[in-house]
């Protein structure tokens, strides 16, 4: 997409966030007195602007921006029941929506649902029951190209090059693996379609600490194999760590937005929402 179909297809926004943005690099303070961080990209594979969403008549999001450009790494971080999964969720079209735009690649997907949100190049790790526990590995990875009328071997070999353990158990039932493995089969899940961005909700949620550190590993090398990524992670510090950009969500809207080295290196970010 070019830069003039970006500005052609973006909506005017009047979310705070935006009014108040800054110039790049410098912060700016929201009509709430609280700062927000930089100026959201304007050349955004992916460009949420003024989302409000929710469940039925739940509004949860209210005037939310996020934008990964892409190849970029992006981290939602926030407190508990910030909207943080709700607002992946919105992405891939589990949500209401109740106004404001998503736009992916170009495409309007506000509003579409999973199967066709899918089709753009959007693949989605869920934090919870994100395999078939009866199927076998190669069944469920199967599964993940379910919206083609063959399974692409190319895919299918170079998702068990990426995760060897899982080529190793392809015939071992999904509810079998242990924590570490099912989250590699559900990421292999997610990447058998090669998405051009790949949204993780809590990738790291139940892992025992040694493996931790192993999961960011492997997101990293998916990132730099080409894939953006947009993460929600309670791990907020390293999670921030390892990203271009993150979001501090609160209330279902913005916080704070800046590289993910300056939101660390922001006293208000630690003492609120990093523990100091
Ligand atoms: N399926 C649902 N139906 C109705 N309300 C929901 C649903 N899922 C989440 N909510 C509500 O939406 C709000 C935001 O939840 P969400 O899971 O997005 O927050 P979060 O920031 O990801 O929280 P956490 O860090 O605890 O996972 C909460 O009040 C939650 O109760």
């Amino acid at each position: 997409m070019s830069d003039s179909d970006a500005d052609r297809e973006a909506p005017p926004s009047t979310s705070p966030a935006e009014a108040d943005a800054p110039e790049e690099g410098e912060h700016a303070t929201a009509t709430t007195g609280a700062p927000v961080g930089t100026a959201e990209p304007d050349d955004g594979l992916l460009a949420v602007r003024d989302l409000d969403a929710g469940y039925g008549d739940l509004q949860v999001l209210s005037a939310l921006d996020l934008t990964v450009r892409a190849g970029e790494y992006v981290t939602i971080v926030g407190p508990n029941g910030a909207g943080k999964s709700t607002a992946m969720k919105s992405v891939f079209g589990l949500t209401t929506h109740m106004g404001g735009t998503v736009s992916f690649d170009g495409h309007d997907i506000a509003g579409l649902v999973p199967e066709e949100v899918i089709h753009y190049g959007i693949g989605y790790v869920p934090q919870n029951e994100n395999v078939f526990p009866t199927l076998s590995v190669q069944e469920n990875l199967e599964m993940g190209a379910y919206i083609l009328d063959e399974v692409p071997q190319d895919r299918l070999e170079a998702v068990y090059d990426r995760f060897p353990i899982l080529r190793e158990r392809k015939s071992q039932k999904g509810g079998t693996l242990s924590g570490g493995q099912r989250q590699m089969l559900a990421m292999g899940r997610a990447l058998m379609l090669d998405p051009q961005l790949l949204l993780l909700d809590e990738p790291s949620a139940g892992l025992a600490p040694d493996l931790v550190e192993e999961m960011f590993d492997r997101i990293d090398a998916i990132n730099e194999a080409g894939t953006a990524v947009l993460m929600v992670e309670q791990n907020a510090k390293e999670a921030l760590r390892r990203c271009d950009r993150g979001y501090v969500l609160v209330s279902g809207t913005n916080r704070f937005m800046d590289s993910g080295e300056a939101l660390l290196a922001d006293e208000d970010v630690r003492q609120e929402f990093l523990g100091g």
